[in-house]
């Protein structure tokens, strides 16, 4: 069976296609046969389209034009042409899994898109401006070029779902919980996989674990996850809350926004723009969003980028004790995503703080690029380990799941 995953970014779109067999899903991530990324973080009006494949053949072209859609098809077009062809026609395709990231209150488990899933994508865009509405465009597109295939929405909302009240609800009025507004959590596909993952790797049964999931990327959060299920999150209502990010803010006093609008003219576009696009490391290093470029700034002695680190990791820190006591104990320490995966930086300054738990980082382990490993010291009371989260794996596996 051949399925294709669409994980809708807030300004790429990732695809990979999948080939696996009818009667049993593998027990480890196959090589995806083709992967290919739109980027959008270009000039306006014109779009980066990366390619590659299993057998190596690689394709990288600047697209023109403004509609997502029209930039998608000509990505997905090159799974039938030139070097990059794995697949004779599109119609080869049996299934189509997508990365949604909100999925509300109603959505606690992957489902088949239908018009009404449609509509609650669209509907929950006002919570996820960033991300619904490339995964609709996504899906949007699919269905004009393939017409009848089966089409799944994956949540990164459904993994939390299992957040007891008392974590899920905010002390406002308890007419907001009606209204929906309440902590959903967020990265969930991420957290689930790399927590299974863990269980794997550490050669234990995941119901028996007390794990805390770093997902450090663009995008940043904490999961508790107590015997295979969250109990604790570090984003909320939104992508926004918690750790310091990339270029999201994180948890600031809510007094700032009142204060800002009240007294500083700023209208609420600007306000969104800000908190999401010019905030945490871009805001405050006034470099980059990027980690890497931060961390060449402050080895050149650059303070504002040395700043930006330290708030990163302060908030890191404090965003784990949070999940600690949550939990009550650990057994493994989870790093995960661009920044959790390639920074031993981070990882090292974050596990300093946690030595009063017995947790030992092996320093030389950490700095040779570990893929799937356990990077403890053998007499750690902890284990700590990097993991290459596979989102668009386990998007692949709950679609495949799901229509059988
Ligand atoms: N070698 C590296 N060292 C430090 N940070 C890195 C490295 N490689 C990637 N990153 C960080 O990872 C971030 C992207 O993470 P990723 O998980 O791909 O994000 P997303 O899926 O949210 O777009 C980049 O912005 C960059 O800060
Ligand atoms: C939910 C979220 O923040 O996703 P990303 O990190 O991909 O932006
Ligand atoms: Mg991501």
């Amino acid at each position: 069976m051949k399925i294709l995953v669409l994980n809708a970014g807030s300004s790429s779109q990732k695809s990979c296609l999948y080939e696996i067999a009818d009667e049993a899903l593998p027990t480890q991530a196959p090589q995806p046969l083709w992967e290919g990324k739109v980027n959008w973080t270009q000039d306006k009006g014109v779009a980066e389209v990366e390619v590659k494949t299993a057998t190596g053949a690689k394709l990288q072209e600047s697209i023109p034009g403004d509609s997502p859609q029209a930039h998608l098809t000509y990505m997905l077009n090159t799974l039938t042409r030139d070097v990059t062809k794995v697949i004779n026609q599109l119609s080869e395709i049996d299934l189509v899994g997508h990365r949604v990231v909100h999925g509300g209150q109603d959505y606690r488990e992957s489902v088949v898109i239908t018009e009404d899933v449609k509509k609650a994508i669209a509907n929950l865009s006002n919570l996820a401006p960033e991300h619904n509405p490339s995964a609709l465009a996504g899906i949007e597109a699919i269905e004009n070029i393939l017409e009848k295939v089966t089409q799944v929405a994956v949540f990164d909302t459904a993994f939390h779902s299992t957040l007891p009240d008392a974590v899920a609800i905010y002390p406002g009025p308890y007419e907001w919980v009606d209204q929906g507004i309440r902590r959903y959590g967020f990265h969930g596909i991420s957290h689930q996989y790399c927590s299974g993952r863990a269980a794997q790797i550490l050669g234990k049964d995941l119901a028996s674990l007390r794990l805390i999931t770093c997902h450090l990327g663009n995008g940043c959060s904490l999961a508790a996850v107590k015997n295979g299920r969250s109990i604790d999150t570090s984003m909320g209502f939104t992508p926004l809350e918690g750790l310091m990010m990339g270029s999201r803010s994180g948890s600031i006093d809510p007094g700032i926004l009142i204060h800002l609008l009240r007294y500083c003219d700023y209208s609420i576009k600007k306000l969104d723009y800000i908190l999401n696009k010019t905030s945490g490391l871009r805001g405050i290093s006034d470099i980059s969003s990027d980690m890497r470029e931060v961390t060449k700034a402050i080895a050149q002695g650059n303070t504002r980028a040395k700043l930006a680190w330290d708030m990163y990791v302060h908030r890191l820190r404090s965003g784990i004790g949070a999940m600690l006591t949550s939990l009550g104990g650990l057994d493994a320490l989870v790093f995960t995503a661009g920044v959790g995966e390639n920074s031993p930086g981070i990882r090292q300054a974050a596990c300093e703080a946690l030595g009063f738990l017995g947790l030992k980082i092996d320093l030389e382990k950490n700095q040779q690029q570990p893929v799937d490993e356990d990077i403890a010291t053998d007499d750690s009371a902890v284990r700590v380990l990097v993991i290459h989260t596979k989102e668009d794996w386990a998007i692949a596996q709950q679609s495949w799941q799901l229509l059988k």
